[in-house]
């Protein structure tokens, strides 16, 4: 299906911000494709290397590929598989099949991805986790020695005196009301922990007890590493602007003339509230309205859900991605073929010279341009974590109902020896991937804590650990049916204190050294989801398109360097229209 690029502006639920200034990366763009005359005769890139085959790299290939038809690319996997992260294993077990998932496993607000779905055919081997379901609702935190369930709406009496007694949220029930009052950060600083802002406005409590948790989950990171300034964005921009956080929030929702009052009485805080946003992220957003026609059954079901996944696991979107760029015709991927060097061509910078190979027998090529996912060490940390998927035959092997837990820092060691971060229950959360029933869970282990580690546990090890895990927790000591143990050496960057000003120099050093002909992409720089490194694949390809790829100074890291201010924005207009909208 070709898409609409240029819708025109009077249709576009956003044509309001038309006529503000837009930020120069962006107006760039705009001026270009009118006034800008060609720095090289081709109409098209001839030859681009994508480096790296993972979901970045076979992203970014399936969506410039589409740009650029007459192209010829390739795409260099240094492994035996494209793919990455995204593994999913099925199993045989008494009377079926069970999936493991080794990485990622589940999808969520990932309309880029939804809409690539589309394309490529699969909607119907989606499987939903609805908003209802107890895997959406139920989310529970191991402190200090047993499970808590987190409120999702406001807590019973009785709720409340449990979470108070756990002492879970202590932190958090004397420090958020004082939170308005504490005063400005001093403008100097530039960037802080999460750990830091967190203990300064709100408490220390809050972040060690809850958030660590919630960054465990994600980052498999330590909020005392990890940028405020990144990875709490909105909070470190209301305060920066407002001097509060929360405070921020409510003169915000007065700003747009719909008080915060107004929008409690409606109940429709989810979808009215208003939040500051990076003028490229309004852009991408509207660039979703105009290009995405998502079918409305499909809609309504993306509607209804929390998370999505296929039945054959996340994988299915990897083999599908390479079927559909095998198709085009236009797309080479050589597996086994690391990449040894990248380097500008020449002096004037106008193509990038790609050796591959094994160091025994390299190969040497020139390309009009190069789209890498490799990592730049000096830009960020990685983590390891690894994954110890088990089944058991029996099913309801534990009480709970729901995602599954996360463990804070806090917890003390003698709970946590094994270092685990979270126990997902997979047969709770997910539905319609196994033939059999019983109980699936993953232990996930390591990430932050095994920071300079020379050596990880081993297969038997690491399932040892996590059935210790499980009997301590969990109170479960019967042996898995089934069990896979996976290790993903340096899986998840670290997006750490001082982030966004490594990241704009390998922004100038790039764009200087290469001239508009390396662009970047993949989870070092557009974030740790899945849906995270489609949509910027896919925000790249529609900055490469028409003369885009002649831009002299373009790096694809434009959206997270670019210094304009943010903006005041509805947050349904962050987002697919039909999804949020109706
Ligand atoms: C392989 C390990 C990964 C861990 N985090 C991520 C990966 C790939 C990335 C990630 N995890 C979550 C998000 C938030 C947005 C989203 O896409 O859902 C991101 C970017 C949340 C999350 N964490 C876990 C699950 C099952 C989910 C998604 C579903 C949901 O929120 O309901 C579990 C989990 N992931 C990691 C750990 C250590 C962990 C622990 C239980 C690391």
């Amino acid at each position: 299906m070709r898409l609409t690029r240029h819708v025109s502006l009077r249709e576009s639920p956003l044509r309001h911000y038309a006529t503000r200034p837009l930020p120069p990366a962006l107006a760039s763009r705009r001026i270009r494709s009118r006034y800008s005359h060609s720095i090289t005769s081709s109409a098209y890139p001839e030859r681009i290397a994508v480096l790296g085959g993972g979901v970045a790299g076979l992203s970014s290939a399936y969506f410039v590929s589409r740009e650029f038809p007459q192209s010829k690319i390739t795409v260099f996997e240094a492994g035996k598989d494209a793919g990455g992260w995204l593994k999913s294993k099925k199993v045989a077990v008494p009377g079926g099949e069970v999936l493991f998932e080794q990485g990622p496993r589940t999808l969520r607000n990932a309309t880029v991805t939804a809409h690539l779905c589309q394309e490529l055919g699969i909607v119907d081997d989606i499987t939903y986790t609805r908003r209802d379901a107890p895997a959406a609702q139920n989310r529970y935190i191991y402190y200090p020695d047993r499970l808590n369930q987190l409120p999702t709406k406001i807590p019973s009496p009785s709720e409340f005196l449990a979470l108070w007694r756990s002492g879970i949220l202590r932190g958090a029930i004397i420090g958020i009301p004082r939170e308005p009052f504490v005063r400005k950060r001093e403008d100097a600083i530039t960037d802080e922990t999460i750990g830091s802002f967190l203990t300064r406005r709100v408490h220390r409590r809050l972040a060690d007890n809850v958030v660590s948790a919630v960054f465990h989950g994600i980052y498999a990171g330590d909020i005392w590493r990890l940028s405020a300034k990144t990875l709490l964005p909105q909070a470190w921009h209301l305060e920066g602007r407002y001097g509060s956080a929360l405070g921020g929030f409510y003169t915000l929702q007065k700003e747009s003339g719909r008080p915060l009052e107004q929008q409690l009485d409606e109940k429709t805080m989810s979808v009215d509230q208003h939040v500051l946003a990076h003028p490229m992220a309004i852009e991408s957003a509207q660039a979703m309205n105009d290009e995405f026609d998502i079918e409305e059954d499909f809609v309504s079901k993306m509607q209804n859900a929390s998370t999505f996944t296929f039945k054959n696991g996340l994988q299915h979107l990897i083999t599908s991605l390479q079927k559909a760029v095998a198709k085009r015709g236009n797309v080479e991927i050589k597996v086994n073929c690391p990449v040894q060097s990248h380097a500008p061509v020449g002096n004037n910078g106008r193509g990038v010279v790609v050796t591959t190979g094994h160091p025994d027998s390299t190969t040497t090529q020139t390309f009009d341009l190069a789209i890498s996912t490799l990592r730049n060490p000096a830009l960020t940390p990685y983590v390891t974590v690894q994954t110890v998927n088990l089944y058991y035959s029996t099913p309801n092997l534990h009480p709970y109902q729901g995602f599954g837990y996360l463990i804070p820092q806090s917890v003390p060691f003698e709970q946590n020896p094994e270092r685990a971060l979270g126990v997902i229950f997979d047969s709770s959360a997910t539905s319609g991937q196994d033939s059999v029933d019983g109980t699936k869970l993953t232990v996930m282990l390591g990430g932050h804590w095994w920071d300079g580690w020379a050596n990880y546990p081993d297969e038997e090890e690491a399932l040892d650990m996590a059935k210790s895990v499980l009997a301590r927790h969990l109170n479960i000591s019967a042996e898995p049916t089934a069990s896979h143990v996976h290790l993903s050496r340096d899986c998840i960057p670290q997006y750490t204190l001082g982030y966004q000003d490594r990241l704009t120099s390998y922004h100038e050093q790039i764009s200087q050294d290469f001239k508009g002909r390396l662009r970047l992409v993949g989870n070092q720089v557009n974030g740790v989801g899945v849906n995270d490194v489609i949509q910027g694949s896919w925000n790249l390809a529609r900055d490469l398109s028409d003369d885009g790829w002649k831009d002299g100074g373009g790096t694809g890291l434009e959206r997270g360097t670019d210094t304009s201010p943010w903006e005041m924005v509805g947050i349904t207009q962050l987002e697919y229209a039909k999804i949020v909208g109706s």
